[in-house]
């Protein structure tokens, strides 16, 4: 937080930010405005420049002074409205703020030139010096820097041309000074002040985004985790399959539809056989290997809709909705070949891979998916009993044993 503080801190006399980077990207941020702004004023100052032409006709007739002063304006104008059209195809307000000064140092000199050329006029020309300088502090958006040295140029050089040829007393030259003095002390306060709010405007949205977006990356953080938490929750780490509660809402959702829409519906128990031996002869990691070759045969022989879950240990559950008897006898045989036809692993050769599966149809009379489970165990211990390797459903109270 205090970095940001000290980021966006505006240095008290230039009105800019105190750090470099702060204040070129405000610059570059608001260059478009900026650019639009110096080509709008530019244009109409010059059109006010230029039609005090008719006054100075009224003052000075076809004399050699209006001549003069009307090739000064056509200069002026001239000028200032070729730097508007410079300014508003390559005036980078960022790079190119010398740019923006120039018009006002063209303006100064062309207010300045005046005083020669038309020293009976003193009292509106020092009018005019007034409007002047407030609009350059004001209309013209610059920088306050810029502007203060391009006001005080004017005002100087207009103090000097008037001591040198209007031919004013010190008293009238101390008043004019001090007019000028305080003009321009306003002008820098309000434009001062103004680029003060502006830039902490901008800090303050730049704080604003910087924490949005901050939040933003906490929020994807967030999601990223509880992802990650849901999977951890759902899915066996080894295998992949579904964790065992997962498998249980899952397998639950499927039964009940099946029994709303009055279809079949069968599980299977599927256990390794002798998976002790594995473990005890090559190891665990061979055993672990051995049980994601099954979990793989698994997800290859069964049909997306089947929900395949990892129930613990070596054992593994399938559920299988739109399922009847004959179908499901042929499923498991063919995952039982599957499985009998694994590539083992190198050195593992002499190792007979199989797998005992029980099946539970589920009737109506059923209540739950426990006992449909508990009926699938029962069928596995069958088969277990019986010699293993081999497939057995339970039919309403008596097992049929495949081979
Ligand atoms: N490698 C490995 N072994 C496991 C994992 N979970 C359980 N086991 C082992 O699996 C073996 C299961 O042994 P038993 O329950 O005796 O079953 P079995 O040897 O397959 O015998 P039958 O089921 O009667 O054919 C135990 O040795 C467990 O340690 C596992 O995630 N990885």
């Amino acid at each position: 937080m205090s970095t940001l503080k000290s980021r966006y801190d505006v240095h008290w006399l230039t009105g800019q930010f105190c750090e470099y980077r702060t204040e070129s990207m405000y610059r570059r941020i608001i260059k478009t405005r900026a650019r639009f702004e110096s080509c709008l004023s530019l244009i109409l100052a010059s059109l006010v420049f230029g039609m005090f032409a008719i006054t100075d006709y009224q003052l000075l007739g076809f004399t050699k002074e209006y001549y003069l002063l009307v090739a000064m304006r056509i200069v002026v104008v001239s000028l200032c409205i070729l730097l508007a059209f410079i300014i508003g195809r390559w005036g980078n307000y960022f790079r190119r703020i010398w740019l923006h000064a120039l018009p006002l140092w063209i303006f100064a000199t062309g207010i300045i030139l005046i005083v020669p050329l038309r020293p009976d006029s003193l009292a509106t020309q020092v009018t005019a010096v007034v409007v002047a300088t407030m609009a350059f502090f004001l209309l013209i958006p610059n920088l306050l820097t810029v502007v203060t040295f391009a006001s005080l140029y004017l005002s100087i050089g207009f103090l000097a041309a008037a001591v040198l040829f209007a031919d004013i007393s010190p008293v009238v030259t101390l008043r004019l000074a001090l007019l000028l003095v305080m003009t321009n002390i306003v002008g820098f306060c309000a434009l001062l002040r103004l680029e003060n709010l502006q830039r902490k405007q901008f800090g303050l949205l730049q704080k604003e985004r910087s924490q949005n977006h901050h939040l933003l990356k906490e929020i994807a953080l967030r999601k990223d985790l509880e992802a990650q938490l849901r999977m951890v929750a759902e899915r066996d780490a080894l295998t992949g399959l579904n964790s065992r509660s997962h498998f249980m809402k899952r397998a639950k959702a499927l039964l009940q539809r099946s029994r709303l829409e009055k279809k079949p519906f069968s599980l299977f128990m599927i256990d390794v056989d002798h998976f002790k031996n594995i473990n005890d002869t090559w190891g665990h990691t061979h055993g672990d290997w051995v049980l994601t070759k099954i979990a793989e045969a698994c997800m290859q022989s069964l049909r997306p809709t089947d929900v395949i879950g990892r129930f613990g240990g070596e054992e593994f559950m399938v559920a299988l909705p739109d399922t009847g008897p004959d179908n499901a006898q042929i499923v498991a045989e063919r995952l039982k070949k599957k499985v009998a036809e694994l590539p083992l692993k190198e050195g593992m050769s002499e190792m007979r891979l199989s797998v005992t599966i029980g099946i539970a149809l589920a009737n109506s009379e059923e209540a739950d998916l426990d006992s449909l489970i508990t009926r699938a165990d029962q069928s596995l211990y069958v088969g277990k009993r019986d010699g293993r390797n081999r497939v057995v459903m339970c039919r309403e109270g008596r097992e049929d044993g495949g081979s």
